[in-house]
C-alpha cells in the first residue's frame, strides 16, 4: 500500500526510516479523535477497528506500540488496547501507565475533592446554558463536556473562565479540549510522556499521531527529539473542531479512518 507523504522534508524522512526499518520505529497515539472516533458519550467511545486491527498486526514487528490519553489508562485498555500486542498506555496524561496488565498510578490528587464539590454550583450558574452539560468524573481528574449541550460552543465559552478560576484555587491543571474542559493534576503533559518512553525505548524512529491540542506538546516534543537524533513524524488526525493543529503537523490525515489508513500503509 503507499504511504502518504508528510509535507515537512523532516517528517518525510522520519516515515521514510520507519518504513525501511519497522523493527526500530516507536508509534504513539492519542486516543479519543485518534484511533476512537468522536462519539456524543465518552463511555461509547471505541478504537476504529481498522485502526486496531492494524495496530495488533503491526505491533509484534515494531520496537513499541504506545497510547497517550488523557483517560485512565483502565478505560482505554478496557475499550479494546489490551488487544494490541506488548501495548504500553501512558493515563492522565503520562501520569499513569499500564503494561502487561499492570498498573502504576500515583495516589490521591490534592485539590481534586474540593473542584468537584464546587462544580454543580458553578454548572447551575450556567442558566439555560447548563442543559446538557455533563461531568465525566476520571478519578484523578474532571472533565466538563459541552458535546451534548442544547448550544455546546456558547457553554464551553461560559464555563472557560469560572472553570479556570476553580483550577486555580484547588491548585489544578486547566486542559481545554473538544467540547470539554477538564481540570487535572499540574506537572505532566503528553510531551513529557512521550520524552520519557522515547528514553526507554530508544527507537530509532518515532510516529505520534494526535487530534486536539493536549496533543501539542507531544508534537513540540517530536520536534526537540529530532535536535537530538531521533527521526520523528508528527501526525494530526484532522477534524473541523481543531482546524490549527493541522499547521502544526508534518502529515495531515482525515480523523481516525485516516490514521488507520496511514497504519494499513506499513504493513507489509
Ligand atoms: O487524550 P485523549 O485520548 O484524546 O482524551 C481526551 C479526552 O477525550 C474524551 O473526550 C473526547 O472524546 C469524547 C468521546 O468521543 C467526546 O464525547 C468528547 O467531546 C471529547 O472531548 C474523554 O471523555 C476525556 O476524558 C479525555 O480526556
Amino acid at each position: 500500500m503507499v504511504l502518504p507523504r508528510p509535507r515537512t522534508s523532516d517528517g518525510a524522512a522520519a516515515l521514510g526510516a520507519i518504513a525501511a526499518r519497522p523493527s526500530a520505529a516507536l508509534l504513539a497515539f492519542d486516543f479519543d479523535g485518534t484511533l476512537a472516533p468522536i462519539v456524543p458519550d465518552p463511555r461509547d467511545a471505541r478504537p476504529h477497528p481498522r485502526a486496531l486491527a492494524a495496530l495488533r498486526a503491526l505491533a509484534p514487528r515494531v520496537a513499541g506500540v504506545a497510547v497517550v490519553t488523557g483517560r485512565p489508562a483502565e478505560t482505554a485498555v478496557e475499550y479494546g488496547l489490551d488487544t494490541v500486542p506488548g501495548i504500553v498506555v501512558l493515563g492522565h496524561y503520562g501520569l499513569e501507565r499500564w503494561e502487561d496488565g499492570s498498573l502504576t498510578s500515583p495516589g490521591a490528587v490534592p485539590g481534586l475533592e474540593d473542584a468537584r464539590a464546587a462544580i454543580p454550583g458553578l454548572l447551575e450558574d450556567l442558566g439555560p446554558l447548563r442543559e446538557g452539560v455533563h461531568v465525566e468524573d476520571k478519578g484523578k481528574a474532571v472533565a466538563v463536556h459541552t458535546r451534548r449541550a442544547a448550544r455546546p460552543a456558547e457553554a464551553l465559552d461560559a464555563l472557560r473562565e469560572p472553570l479556570g478560576l476553580l483550577a486555580e484555587r484547588a491548585g489544578l491543571a486547566v486542559e481545554p479540549g473538544r467540547m470539554v474542559i477538564e481540570l487535572r493534576p499540574p506537572g505532566m503533559d503528553k510531551g513529557a510522556a512521550l520524552t520519557d518512553l522515547v528514553g526507554r525505548v530508544r527507537p530509532g524512529a518515532l510516529l505520534y499521531a494526535g487530534d486536539d491540542l493536549g496533543d501539542l506538546p507531544a508534537f513540540t516534543a517530536v520536534r526537540e527529539l529530532r535536535g537530538r537524533g531521533v527521526p520523528g513524524v508528527t501526525v494530526c488526525s484532522g477534524s473541523s473542531e481543531v482546524p490549527m493543529l493541522a499547521g502544526q503537523a508534518d502529515l495531515v490525515v482525515e480523523g481516525p479512518e485516516g490514521v488507520a489508513v496511514l497504519l494499513e500503509g506499513l504493513l507489509p
